[in-house]
């Protein structure tokens, strides 16, 4: 079950926010860690992975399956791997990368696997994947509406091979297909058809870490990517701090002229840090690596924003709530699968953006913002912990907003509300 609503009033900054934050590791890489350490031929050991309702869910549900994942330790999850069984029942929340990465894993079991999970999960898109398995040899049953609540009967092997898939409501689909595809009989050759796969760089971070768990890949022509059968090593995986999480405490360096720097940040990066770099750059800030991590420092300047942010979709929030607070108009746009996030977020931001008193107008793949003095306004998160980030950075500059609900952020940082009360505190 998701967390209990919790009205919050969002802390409004009365001088610049200048500190060094910790924040738990990426969401994405824990997920697909989980997952090949679910499916690897010996131990494995994630260290610093992050402790939220995504990840303890995908534990949860892997452990289902009959893989041993020890989550007591904050900084260390020992994983080891059994075969895969079920009966089992499994709990997405509305975490995309579990309805998507799980079933493929929960197609190797030997047994039946349900799947669902909160209300929204079931609008979430999933008819591609679902086809693209059935196309593998395996057999599912789904609800009439493609999507949650599913069933996957497992007979113990996926005979795998060639398959066209539509991943551009999702790039999950690929990394879920992909993730589990070393342990399909004859591996996968899965071909892309339709408008582009948005998240590249989600889809790199899938193959990078493939290969780094000994799996062979070929991703040499656009759109098609071959995994080879064979074994995937146990390891040991470091997770980097969520840039996807650190993207709201970036923002509160912008709007107040301070400075946040991201601590434990690594020299070389498996997330899109290059273009979050230009973004903010293009917003007005500053961005430099060094010793003490990635840090970002308001010039005082917030200016508007043109960008396709198909790459790093699930930023748009946070950027438009920069941009309604900037000197200019923004278009952020390329983002026409955010719909199916955890909410529909265009609609959403078109919604809660317009009722601070921003001018705001909506297209089918992204907004256009034109930023007028806020006001005070209750600002529906929609149980998104995305759209509760953007609510708090526009309330760093305007008093008075107030969040239906802020428990939503343990989707993926549950300690968001005691670090941005921090935050504002030290500043
Ligand atoms: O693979 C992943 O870990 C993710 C891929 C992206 O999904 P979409 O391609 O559906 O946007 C991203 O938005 C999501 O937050 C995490
Ligand atoms: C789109 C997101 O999540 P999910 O992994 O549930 O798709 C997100 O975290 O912004």
């Amino acid at each position: 079950m998701p967390a209990e609503p919790r009205p919050w009033l969002a802390p409004t900054a009365s001088t610049q926010v200048t500190t060094t934050v910790r924040l738990p590791g990426s969401k994405s890489m824990t997920a697909r860690a989980l997952i090949l350490s679910a499916l690897a031929g010996g131990p494995s050991v994630i260290e610093r992975p992050l402790r939220a309702r995504d990840t303890e869910l995908m534990a949860a549900g892997l452990r289902a399956l009959g893989v041993a994942v020890d989550t007591s330790d904050d900084e260390r999850w020992p994983v080891g791997p059994g075969p895969l069984h079920g009966p089992a029942r499994v709990d997405v929340g509305l975490a995309g990368t579990i309805m998507r990465f799980l079933p493929p894993a929960a197609a190797l079991a030997d047994g039946v696997v349900e799947f669902d999970g909160d209300p929204h999960a079931r609008n979430r898109p999933l008819r591609p994947i679902i086809e693209a398995l059935r196309a593998l040899g395996v057999s599912i049953d789904a609800s009439p509406t493609g999507g949650l609540p599913l069933t996957v009967h497992g007979s113990g092997l996926v005979e795998g091979g060639e398959t066209v898939i539509n991943a551009s409501a999702s790039s999950q689909f690929v990394s879920g297909l992909l993730l589990s595809a070393p342990r399909f009989t004859k591996g996968l050759v899965l071909r892309h058809e339709g408008p582009p796969v948005p998240s590249a760089p989600h889809l790199r971070m899938t193959t990078h870490m493939l290969r780094a768990a000994g799996a062979l890949v070929d991703e040499s022509v656009p759109d098609v990517w071959a995994v080879e059968p064979g074994p995937l090593h146990g390891r040991s995986w470091v997770i980097e701090p969520d840039l996807s999480g650190a993207a709201p405490f970036f923002a509160a360096a912008m709007v107040t002229g301070g400075a946040v720097t991201l601590a434990g940040w690594p020299a070389a990066s498996w997330q899109p840090v290059e273009r979050l770099t230009e973004l903010l750059t293009a917003l007005g800030g500053d961005v430099s690596q060094g010793p003490d991590g990635l840090t970002v420092r308001g010039t005082g300047a917030l200016h508007g924003l043109t960008a396709d942010l198909s790459e790093v979709s699930e930023l748009t929030p946070v950027l438009a709530a920069l941009a309604a607070l900037a000197d200019g108009p923004s278009e952020l746009r390329g983002v026409e699968h955010i719909r199916g996030h955890e909410t529909d977020r265009i609609a959403a931001l078109v919604a809660e953006l317009a009722k601070a008193g921003a001018e705001v107008t909506e297209f089918r793949d992204g907004l256009r913002i034109e930023p007028r003095p806020l006001r005070a306004t209750t600002f529906e998160t929609y149980a998104d912990h995305r759209m509760a980030h953007a609510a708090a950075v526009i309330g760093l500059a305007v008093p008075g907003i107030e969040l239906t609900d802020v428990a939503c952020t343990s989707k993926t940082l549950p300690e968001f509300p005691e670090l941005w009360a921090g935050l504002v505190a030290r500043s």
